[in-house]
């Protein structure tokens, strides 16, 4: 077994091993369907050769009735290993999609950033054709290898010459169909790769579509969607013919081998030199014999798309790893101050550098004001302080602990952040402003309150509950933007640090006013960073940093 079938297998086995012992017990019933299915050929034989030749009634009555309770038996065995199969499967395909969403759930921003979402939605799907690998089939094939050998055994005691004629062409069928199981693998994740991009370009269409609308891109949009398209069919299409092509070839051969046997057995029974019974007994066994191979064979064209689906799930989760939340990082329950030395960044993929040796310190009760053009890097800093790109020069201090040391998400629950990129899930008002769990109805009121959404709300026949559409489409640009600030009141409490990155470019004057009377009061003895292009907090803000578009350039004062 070479490396990767070894980390295949052990990737498999640790999402059987919780369900080891229903999976033996399957097994269990699968070996002795197995035996069971070893039996009728012979036992034909037998009512052939020593009931129906030799005339003998009661002969015949005792095999046939032991034929029927074989396949009573084989029946029984059949229904319940295929039941706990399919029990422990459809499990274990649960526990992969529950490990993918929390790995996806927990990548960097940096793979969201070069992803697009319907890929990664595709990616998710291919979880799905795993399910043959955990199928009662997959450990079938593994026990034909012991049928094999069985048929072998009892068809080498029956006739020698017959099995020998038969077993030399298996290298021939093996031979034929391993040609077509590379460039089969190689089609199966080219078509993968190109279904995942397809879904991507075209739910990112779908997502810009108001855009694409008021640009009038609908035709452009169409024809690059349907490029991407045709060449996913394309690939499709190949894969389809190359299935159909190897099924037939394999077909074909068996059938050519299936007269062989009745021309070699049929001259055999005319020669008087083997038994019909035999001949049929041969008829049956030579399923077994073939059927390994056969299904060994076909089996890549079911497997095939699984084991190319397990190897890239299994390397998604190897790509791309998650953000690094290890037990040796340090919790925090409170942040006091925050403080970035001589910071020089540049996003991963980005050739500028957006910050260079930046300095900024804030403790409990500052409120700093962040200008500058567009571009020069504010929103990039909040990023940098929430964690979530670690490849910076330079050192960002949080209590005076290196925030590479710090466990992000003790950093992040102390931090209510209202930005200028808001997302709204499609759910009603409520659910969105109370996305971070239950709150008390006292502090969703004061919030809905003071976020200034109170009247808005009130004023819709359903009140809260009124769904906000996909991304919040049902909502203006200003209710959407009261919406996230609810949602940073309401974590207020436990938070030391609110961000407001553009929170007041839509709210009107009256809201704005909402707004800051509410950070100069209510966060006084927080720490609080305002990005804002215009002069209205400057007045609540105790230091402003200007920042400009060349990097190098910034410039902080105190009021
Ligand atoms: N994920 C990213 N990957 C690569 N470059 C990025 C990424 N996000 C932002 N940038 C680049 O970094 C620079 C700073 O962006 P940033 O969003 O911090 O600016 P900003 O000052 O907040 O701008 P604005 O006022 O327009 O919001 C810009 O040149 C931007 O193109």
């Amino acid at each position: 077994m070479n490396v990767k079938n070894t980390q295949f297998v052990k990737f498999v086995f640790n999402y059987i091993k919780p369900k080891i012992k229903l999976f033996i017990i399957s097994f269990l019933f699968l070996i002795g369907l197995s035996l069971i299915s070893l039996l009728p050929p012979y036992v034909t034989k037998l009512a052939f050769d020593e009931g129906i030749m030799m005339k003998n009634l009661s002969i015949l009555t005792k095999y046939v009735l032991m034929l029927v309770v074989i396949y009573i038996l084989k029946s029984t065995f059949n229904y319940l290993s295929s039941a706990l199969f399919t029990i422990v499967s459809q499990n274990t395909l649960l526990e992969i999609k529950k490990d993918l969403t929390n790995h996806i759930i927990k990548l960097p921003l940096e793979f969201f950033s070069n992803s697009e979402s319907g890929y990664i939605v595709s990616r998710f799907g291919e979880v799905d054709s795993l399910s043959p690998l955990f199928s009662m089939q997959s450990f079938k094939l593994i026990l034909s290898i012991f049928e094999f050998i069985g048929a072998m055994i009892i068809m080498f005691l029956m006739n020698v010459k017959l099995t020998l004629i038969l077993v030399l062409i298996i290298p021939v069928f093996y031979l034929i169909t391993k040609t077509f199981e590379n460039a089969f693998g190689k089609l199966t994740s080219q078509t993968m790769e190109k279904a995942a991009t397809f879904h991507g370009k075209f739910q990112q269409s779908v997502s810009g579509v108001e855009e694409i609308k008021r640009m009038n891109l609908e035709d452009k949009e169409t024809e690059k969607i349907n490029k991407i398209n045709k060449d996913y069919v394309k690939s499709s299409i190949k894969y389809s013919i190359l299935l159909s092509v190897g099924s037939e070839v394999i077909i074909l051969l068996s059938s050519i081998v299936s007269v062989l046997l009745l021309y070699i057995g049929g001259k055999g029974v005319l020669q008087e030199s083997l038994s019909i019974g035999t001949y049929m007994a041969f008829v049956g066994y030579f399923g077994k014999l073939y059927a390994p191979v056969i299904n060994w064979n076909l089996s890549m064209f079911t497997f095939k798309p699984a084991f190319v689906a397990l190897d890239r799930i299994k390397n998604f989760f190897l790509k791309y790893p998650q953000e690094s939340e290890t037990s040796d990082k340090i919790k925090i329950n409170e942040i006091n101050m925050i403080e970035m030395k001589n910071v020089t960044f540049s996003y991963p993929d980005g050739k500028e550098t957006v910050l260079n040796n930046f300095n900024l310190k804030a403790k409990r009760g500052d409120k700093l004001l962040l200008k500058g053009p567009n571009g020069s890097g504010k929103s990039t800093i909040i990023r940098l302080i929430l964690g979530l790109y670690d490849n910076y020069d330079g050192e960002i201090l949080i209590n005076s602990i290196d925030l590479k040391k710090l466990s992000k998400r003790s950093l992040r629950s102390r931090i209510s952040i209202v930005s200028q990129k808001i997302f709204l899930f499609n759910d009603t008002i409520e659910n969105n402003i109370k996305i971070a769990g239950d709150v008390s109805e006292e502090k969703y009121e004061t919030a809905l309150k003071k976020s200034g959404l109170k009247q808005f709300v009130d004023n819709l026949p359903l009140k809260d509950k009124t769904l906000v559409g996909e991304n919040g489409i049902k909502l203006s640009g200003g209710e959407i933007q009261k919406v996230a600030i609810a949602r940073a009141l309401i974590k207020s409490d436990s938070s030391d640090l609110f961000i407001f990155d553009e929170a007041a470019a839509h709210l009107d004057k009256e809201t704005k006013e909402l707004i800051k009377s509410f950070i100069d009061t209510e966060l006084c003895e927080k720490i609080c960073i305002i990005i804002d292009h215009s002069d209205y907090f400057t007045d609540i803000c105790n230091r402003t940093i200007n920042l400009m578009l060349k990097s190098n350039n910034w410039s902080e004062q105190n009021v």
